[in-house]
């Protein structure tokens, strides 16, 4: 398809036409009107980027400190964006969680943490199977509010373009609060201890209570020594991504960069590729390739060295320091024997890329409830796993990519919370996969804190 760009900055962003190569896209939408397709698609393409280019230019330069070692991306936010849950509350609390978190693991292991919300565009899902049968009814799968409606009727479950404009509105939304709270004084140093306000108080919040005193007593300190920079203080470095799954709704957000005449998907900093749709033929590596933000790739236990050096050839042959990142996700039971073994065999090429652990999507297992769940203490177990396996082949462990909300949901079992299986179901809202809750995703910050200070073998 080419894409029909506005130049509408005038600095940045051009009009450009790519010719799109024709190549199999797995978990694609059926749209059923081609008309109506055709006018979305061109509506989306005439809408401002929601990202500048030079943004994730920035977010490349912070993602090679994080291949080069010298610093760790904390990566977080639903694994299901609705629009419906795109409020004021929502996202506040998001964004404090994932705040609070970056916190804990930057005084902790005293490095620099580079913070991306899973959020702003992450409204569609991949699916194992393609209906949904209940009571003897078979309809199409739900595949995130970009697509279809989460109700089982067949007039939600309907694939549905005008989806792809309400997702954009609601990614722009979501965009213009995160952009206020972390430049405008919300996500201010000084203001650690508020950031906990509002939570039911459990023992991770209190042991933050605890650090937030001492980090206020350090930042006293700093500003009546006049070493500490006030502005800097003020304001944090947020970036957005999400899974690159809808080849329609991203490729009329690509926009030629002025300054340097490059590709860039503006719907996101960055974008990555799920473990299924990853085939190295495919659309949606060659999308990928095309564009020039940073980008990661998911690595599921079957990933092997062959496999994984042919998509660094493909995308990023020259191997432009921060442009590309795999998020691991092998399974806290698989990860101890895959991991090494595969970092070893890629020798100095494991060091040219940044490597995330994704403790979620290999342990997710059913209730007898009939729940999607994980268990708390195998998503730390996959952590574990992660640093020793990076101890063993002497690669960086550069992250963490978790589901979470800052709500108090019981979605996954365990943690100090010490939710059980029959608790799945209490307070379960989210609509794919289960995510951590505040309390859990604060303890999990701090065991990953202790992790990066002391090390795991
Ligand atoms: O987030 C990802 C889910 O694991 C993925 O969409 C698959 O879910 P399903 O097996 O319920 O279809
Ligand atoms: C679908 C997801 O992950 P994966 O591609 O690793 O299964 C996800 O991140 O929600
Ligand atoms: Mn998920």
């Amino acid at each position: 398809m080419g894409v029909v760009s506005i130049d509408l900055t005038g600095l940045a962003l051009g009009t450009h036409d790519v010719d799109w190569p024709d190549l199999a896209a797995l978990q694609q939408p059926t749209w059923g009107d081609p008309v109506a397709l055709a006018q979305t698609l061109s509506v989306l393409a005439s809408y401002p980027p929601l990202v500048f280019a030079g943004e994730a230019d920035q977010l490349r330069e912070r993602m090679a400190q994080v291949a080069a070692g010298n610093a760790f991306t904390l990566q977080g936010g639903d694994c299901a964006e609705t629009l419906s849950e795109v409020t004021g509350p929502n996202i506040r609390d998001r964004i404090k969680t994932i705040l609070q978190m970056a916190v804990v693991l930057t005084y902790g292991a005293g490095m620099p943490i580079v913070k991306v919300g899973r959020m702003a565009g992450q409204f569609a899902k991949p699916r194992s199977q393609d209906t949904e049968t209940r009571d003897g009814v078979t309809l199409p799968a739900y595949r995130g509010d970009m697509v279809n409606g989460f109700e089982f009727t067949p007039e939600a479950r309907r694939h549905d373009p005008e989806r792809l404009l309400r997702s954009y509105h609601a990614s722009s939304a979501t965009l213009n609060l995160v952009r206020g709270f972390t430049s405008g004084g919300f996500a201010d140093l000084r203001s650690v201890h508020a950031w906990n306000r509002g939570f039911i108080k459990g023992p991770a919040q209190k042991r933050y209570e605890q650090m937030a005193n001492e980090i206020d007593r350090a930042v006293r300190f700093l500003e009546a020594s006049g070493v500490a920079d006030a502005e800097e203080m003020r304001r944090v470095e947020f970036y957005s991504a999400h899974e690159a799954l809808v080849l329609d709704y991203e490729r009329p957000m690509v926009r030629r960069d002025h300054r340097t005449g490059l590709l860039y998907d503006t719907s996101a900093h960055l974008l990555w590729i799920g473990e299924r749709t990853r085939d190295l033929d495919g659309a949606h590596l060659d999308f990928i390739s095309r564009i020039h933000n940073p980008v990661a790739i998911k690595l599921g236990p079957g990933a092997d060295r062959d496999t994984v050096l042919a998509i660094m050839d493909k995308v990023d042959p020259d191997r432009i320091p921060g442009r590309l990142s795999f998020i691991t996700r092998m399974g806290a039971q698989r990860i101890r024997d895959v991991l090494p073994a595969l970092l070893t065999s890629l020798g100095e090429e494991a060091r040219r890329v940044s490597w995330i652990c994704d403790p979620m999507h290999g342990n997710t297992f059913t209730s007898p409830g009939g729940f999607k769940t994980r268990r708390f203490e195998d998503v730390v177990e996959e952590v574990r796993g992660f640093f020793a396996a990076h101890a063993e082949a002497g690669t960086h462990p550069g992250g963490i990519h978790v589901e979470l909300t800052g709500n108090d949901v019981t979605e996954c079992v365990g943690g100090a919370g010490e939710i059980n299986l029959a608790d799945v179901g209490l307070r379960y809202e989210t609509l794919c996969d289960p995510r951590l809750n505040h309390q859990q995703s604060l303890e999990l910050a701090f065991l990953v804190a202790e992790m990066l200070e002391r090390g795991v073998r």
